[in-house]
């Protein structure tokens, strides 16, 4: 591919942030954009288990689905040419942090206000079901120090559009 010098696929960006940093829709924004594909291991891990993510947290549990994230996170980062959005937990893993390595990887930083009002009630999003609020700022708590470890870069979303945000991206991504 472009810009890898050994000829490897691999993404232009990785997105990566809180539950309603945007990763989904700016990423779709900025693909568009550049007139490259779009991933997102959530529906790489939907396509794997033929079911939707809420139900592989009732039918076989959290540990399960970060299994597949692990497995698609991996394969993605391999196969994908474009840009590519992570799900907001990926960075728990180990293994998925180590895998980022020597990656682009920018992360939509969010704070509070706006992604309670852009997760809503969580729907579609199992974690977030109970207590949405509080849930997610247990989460972005414990999340931001291992977003910061594997980004190469930042761009806040807070009262900003997905064309402003992925318009930010696509210029730090020039060489
Ligand atoms: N910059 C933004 N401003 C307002 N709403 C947004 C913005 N980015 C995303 N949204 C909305 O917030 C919700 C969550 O966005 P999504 O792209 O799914 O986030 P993520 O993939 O990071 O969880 C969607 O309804 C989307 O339309
Ligand atoms: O934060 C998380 O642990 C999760 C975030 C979701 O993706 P988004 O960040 O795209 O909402 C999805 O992968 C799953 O519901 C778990
Ligand atoms: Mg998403």
């Amino acid at each position: 591919m472009p810009g890898d010098p050994v000829g490897r696929t691999r993404p232009v960006v990785v997105l990566v942030g809180s539950p309603g940093s945007g990763k989904t829709t700016v990423g779709e924004t900025l693909a568009a954009l550049l007139g490259v594909e779009f991933r997102d291991t959530d529906a790489d891990i939907e396509a794997m288990a033929g079911k939707p993510i809420p139900e592989i947290f009732v039918d076989e549990g959290e540990d399960h689905f970060r299994a597949l994230e692990r497995a698609a996170t991996a394969a993605a980062l391999t196969s994908c040419a474009g840009v590519l959005a992570l799900g907001g937990g990926a960075v728990l893993a180990e293994e998925n942090r180590a895998a980022l390595v020597g990656h682009t990887v920018v992360h939509l930083s969010v704070e509070l206000a706006d992604a309670v009002k852009r997760v809503g009630l969580g729907a579609g999003r199992p974690l977030l079901a109970i207590n949405p609020r509080a849930t997610l700022k247990h989460l972005m708590d414990q999340r931001r120090p291992l977003y910061a470890e594997v980004a190469t870069a930042t761009v806040v979303t807070d009262g900003r559009t997905p064309e402003e945000i992925a318009a930010e991206v696509a210029a730090l991504l020039k060489p």
